[in-house]
């Protein structure tokens, strides 16, 4: 049997009254790279902070690693890395003291510490770029030092929130070819991205959120064949906006 590395049961959040996050209830397995696809708003980002213990939920339970983080926070999320939306480097410190910055939190000192940051900068391809501080930095170099913060640790469970936002196809190609790395080593990725393409380009399983709930889930074919009878004739793109409709989200109920 599939060792589950997330659970979620009927994992609810409200913002005053409204409901961002609905009962969700979702397994994701060791090994897995898994794409998490929704409209702006559908509560992806929510979920994910949930996971990381930045959120708390008004409900339901979160399992991770086998233990409920909100109990065992310090030796759960020491298993986990994070990469936010949000870049969460800072620009006035040179990209190996970021690194170190965000490693030492999980617990490195002395020469682990050093040799965490060394390992993470040369993942990322940063290694001659260490001693510049990030604010001379451009997207791409900034998207991949956020990644190099976050792995260190060398967690068991990698969670990416869209970390492709606004680079160029060589930065994209390069992030991706390092998911499929850390993931080949036996780290279980959580993906979230608008980028359909990559989505199906490194997600074994893909799941569908709307308006808070999963919608669909499964491997792209499966997706395709939900709306397409031999599934060969559709892309994950027709897919999703057949699935969650075309209306505009950002302009929330008077849409
Ligand atoms: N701190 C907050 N306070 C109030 N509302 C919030 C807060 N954080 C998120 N929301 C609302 O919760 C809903 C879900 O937001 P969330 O960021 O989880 O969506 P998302 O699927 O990640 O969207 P996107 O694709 O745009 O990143 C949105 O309506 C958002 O405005």
């Amino acid at each position: 049997m599939r060792e589950a590395v997330l659970k979620t049961t009927e994992l609810t959040k409200k913002y005053d009254h409204k409901v961002v996050v609905d009962n969700l209830s979702l397994e994701i397995y060791q090994g897995e790279i898994f794409g998490l696809l929704g409209p702006n708003g559908a509560g992806k980002s929510t979920t994910m902070n949930m996971i990381c213990s930045i959120v708390k939920p008004n409900s339901g339970t979160i399992e991770l690693l086998g233990k409920d983080p909100l109990k065992h926070k310090y030796e759960v999320n020491s298993k986990v890395g994070y990469i936010p939306q949000e870049l969460a480097i800072h620009g006035n410190l040179k990209a190996w003291e970021n690194v170190e910055l965000f490693t030492s939190l999980y617990g490195l000192k002395g020469k682990a510490l050093r040799e965490a940051v060394d390992t993470s900068l040369e993942f990322v391809g940063l290694t001659e770029k260490r001693n510049l501080y990030v604010k001379t930095f451009s997207g791409g170099m900034k998207r991949r030092l956020n990644i190099a913060c976050a792995i260190g640790h060398n967690p068991e469970l990698l969670i990416f929130d869209e970390p492709t936002v606004g680079i160029d196809p060589q930065s994209r190609n390069f992030i991706l070819e390092k998911i499929r790395e850390i993931n080949k080593k036996g780290t279980t990725i959580i993906y979230t991205s608008h980028y359909m393409e990559e989505i199906e380009a490194i997600c074994s399983r893909i799941a569908i959120m709307d308006n808070g709930k999963v919608i669909a889930i499964g491997t792209s074919e499966e997706l395709k064949r939900m709306v397409s009878e031999d599934g060969n004739d559709i892309t994950l793109e027709e897919v999703f906006l057949t699935l969650t409709g075309k209306k505009l989200r950002d302009y929330g109920e008077q849409a």
